[in-house]
């Protein structure tokens, strides 16, 4: 007869049954756990070869990458294609938790250990014994709680606040963050020895521009999904509309895909995804409108006359083309137009050498 840690007794016929069902659930797990996220560019699928590389091991994974490019859907694949997909994955978002609950949050704390602390409370670490921990937003950890989380991965120990006894746990870490962490760590926001403990299988999820081949794909896959959710039918996108998908910039990443997907198979009547169904998101249309500084001058700063602006934006073409005639074709007039402007604006331009 053996105990397992709870006290509870196996008979070695049924640690032989729950093996072989902990062994087929594992399974289970392994071959779905990379099933939902979509892409067949090079680019993604270097992401899914490390992925499952880092998934076969114990070593602490960071994946960077801007907002909505996955990162939480890779952590959560490389969980279930591991050993310890049985175990819990327990998620953290560090930027979300003030600062000072943040150490409670993640290693607990006893019965009286703040004003506030009624009772004894299991942190996120301990709740992820036997699992993964994955603290997302890493990069907006306060410098303190680095310093501690730092002492955890050294020493695989660590504290209840207001505890006397530490506490081992074994829990395997990924953390994830969409910011420079090189030039968090130059600023001084960051400790570059953590970073190094973190960092030591990297895994960078490109952004959707970076792998345009993807769009489609994950838009289909999108369409399929929603239309299924709201019980609606559709043959897919029209030629414009995916056009358009392929033109946007994305700064929304798959989620903003996911988003504009979503909200076309609720709001349209078509049978088919039209390009006027695709309601690109009004604060990211507002940026890609953001052309130049000129724009965000008039729209920020301090307004000039129309014959100013015009002013700047002779003498600038004049300086970058050095001629009328180069200027004027630049600009859509003729050259006698460009000269007549600078004469108009006093603007010291040797016409002589370089019509
Ligand atoms: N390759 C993909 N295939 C299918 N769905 C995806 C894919 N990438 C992202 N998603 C979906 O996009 C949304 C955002 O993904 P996720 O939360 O993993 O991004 P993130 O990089 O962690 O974002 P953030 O940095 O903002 O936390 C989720 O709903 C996720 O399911």
């Amino acid at each position: 007869m053996l105990r397992n840690g709870y006290g509870n007794s196996w008979s070695a016929s049924q640690l032989k049954i729950e093996s072989s069902e902990t062994r087929r659930l594992r399974e289970e797990y392994s071959n779905a756990a990379f099933t939902g996220f979509i892409g067949k560019s090079p680019e993604i699928l270097r992401v899914l070869n490390l992925a499952e590389k880092a998934a076969q091991v114990q070593s602490t994974v960071l994946i960077c990458g801007e907002s909505g490019t996955g990162k939480e859907v890779i952590a959560e694949g490389i969980h279930l294609a591991g050993e310890r997909a049985l175990g819990p994955m327990i998620k953290v978002n560090c930027s979300a938790i003030p600062e000072t609950l943040l150490e409670s949050e993640l290693f607990g704390h006893e019965k009286g250990a703040f004003t506030g602390a009624i009772k004894n409370k299991l942190g996120k670490f301990e709740l992820a014994d036997k699992g993964t921990i994955f603290l997302d937003e890493i990069g907006e950890m306060d410098i303190r709680m680095q310093c501690k989380l730092l002492r955890v991965l050294q020493n695989k120990t660590f504290d209840r606040v207001g505890g006397e006894n530490s506490i081992c746990v074994d829990v395997r870490i990924i953390a994830a963050t969409n910011q420079d962490m090189v030039s968090l760590i130059a600023k001084g926001e960051f400790r570059a020895d953590l970073y190094y403990r973190l960092n030591v299988i990297p895994i960078y999820l490109p952004s959707l521009v970076q792998r345009k081949t993807d769009i489609l794909l994950l838009a289909e896959h999108f369409l399929h999904k929603y239309a299924k959710v709201f019980n609606k039918s559709f043959s897919g996108f029209s030629e414009e509309a995916m056009r358009l998908l392929l033109q946007y910039n994305w700064p929304g990443n798959v989620r903003e895909l996911q988003n504009i997907v979503e909200r076309a198979v609720v709001l349209t009547d078509h049978s088919r995804i039209e390009a006027s169904d695709l309601e690109f998101d009004s604060y990211n249309r507002i940026e890609k409108s953001k052309p130049n500084p000129i724009y965000q001058s008039i729209v920020q700063g301090e307004l000039l006359t129309l014959e100013e602006y015009e002013k700047q934006i002779i003498t600038a073409a004049l300086d970058r083309f050095g001629s009328y005639t180069a200027a004027g074709k630049a600009l859509g007039i003729t050259h006698k137009t460009v000269a007549a402007k600078a004469q108009k604006y006093g603007i010291n331009f040797e016409r002589e050498a370089r019509v």
